[in-house]
């Protein structure tokens, strides 16, 4: 490639976007050329001055949409949805790592899809998304004779709940199961599993400076299967975003995943 791909960044203030920052750098194919912050804010002491020297900083995407190719976005689902139809109105392309979108935001981010290309991922980590690729196979040949748990631990300032890595993990066991993850998913303990077949319970913990761990246990009379994944450093989720944002690149539209990047072998 010629040119290298210029990146904008939304949040870029956030814990996500200073890690973009701190890793984009040494990322060859790519080049930070912006970032949209909320308001007028002071640039945070973590962020190295050297590393945002010739990057545009505006809280207006008017300011800067002739100036990148990919907008890589991690802020909320209000801000996103905004960024969405900035994004569709100047046809750029857009990575989405925010979560806890509601299912009209969900259908907004479809619909988009039909004219600009969009890579929406709750949880970029190589990791979780190795996890997502094997988990299929596990359910088809368990699901039906365990008890299925899923456990999320995230910092104490984590908006959403459960966290967009749990319902992704919620909605691939459901699908090997041949269900939609609201016919099985049990959120309140106080449901007697008796009752319910084919249940995924869900368990959220809040506490502390947790990056995102999450556990999914498959449990039968017996034994029982524990599969964990603990994110130790934002820079896996900045990596996974940035390798995203390179293989986007190409796409004209369309809403792609970390599966189509990924392409693990079976
Ligand atoms: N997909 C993945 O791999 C991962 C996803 N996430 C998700 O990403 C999101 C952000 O997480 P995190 O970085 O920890 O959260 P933070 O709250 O640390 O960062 C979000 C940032 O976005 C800013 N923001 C909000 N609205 C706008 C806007 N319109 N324009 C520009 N900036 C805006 C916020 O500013 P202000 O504080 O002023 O509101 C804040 O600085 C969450 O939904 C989280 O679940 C997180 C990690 C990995
Ligand atoms: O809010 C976070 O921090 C994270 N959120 C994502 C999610 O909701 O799954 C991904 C990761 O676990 C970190």
């Amino acid at each position: 490639m010629s040119s290298k791909i210029k990146i904008a960044i939304s949040g870029a203030y956030g814990k996500m976007g200073k890690s973009i920052i701190n890793t984009i750098y040494k990322i060859k194919n790519v080049k930070l050329t912006a970032l949209l912050i909320n308001k007028n804010k002071i640039i945070p002491n973590n962020i190295d001055k050297k590393k945002i020297k010739n990057v545009k900083i505006s809280n207006n995407f008017n300011d800067i949409y002739n100036i990148f190719d990919i907008l890589i976005d991690f802020t909320c689902p209000k801000s996103t949805i905004e960024y969405l139809y900035l994004c569709h109105k100047y046809n750029k392309k857009i990575i989405i790592g925010t979560t806890g979108f509601n299912n009209s935001e969900k259908e907004k981010i479809k619909k988009f899809s039909n004219k600009i290309a969009i890579l929406l991922s709750s949880n970029f980590s190589i990791g979780i998304n190795l996890i997502l690729n094997i988990l299929e196979k596990i359910t088809k040949s368990i699901g039906n004779d365990n008890d299925i748990e899923i456990i999320e631990y995230h910092h104490r300032n984590k908006k959403d709940a459960p966290s967009g890595t749990a319902l992704t993990i919620g909605k691939t066991i459901a699908k090997s199961m041949k269900l939609k993850l609201n016919e099985c998913a049990i959120y309140d303990k106080n449901i007697n599993r008796n009752k319910i077949k084919n249940s995924i319970g869900f368990s959220v913990i809040r506490a502390g400076d947790i990056i995102g761990d999450h556990t999914i246990i498959f449990a039968n009379k017996g034994e029982r299967i524990e599969i964990t994944h603990k994110a130790s450093n934002r820079i896996t989720f900045a990596k996974g975003a940035i390798k995203a944002s390179i293989w986007l690149y190409k796409k004209k539209r369309g809403l792609f995943s970390m599966k189509d990047v990924l392409k693990f072998k079976n």
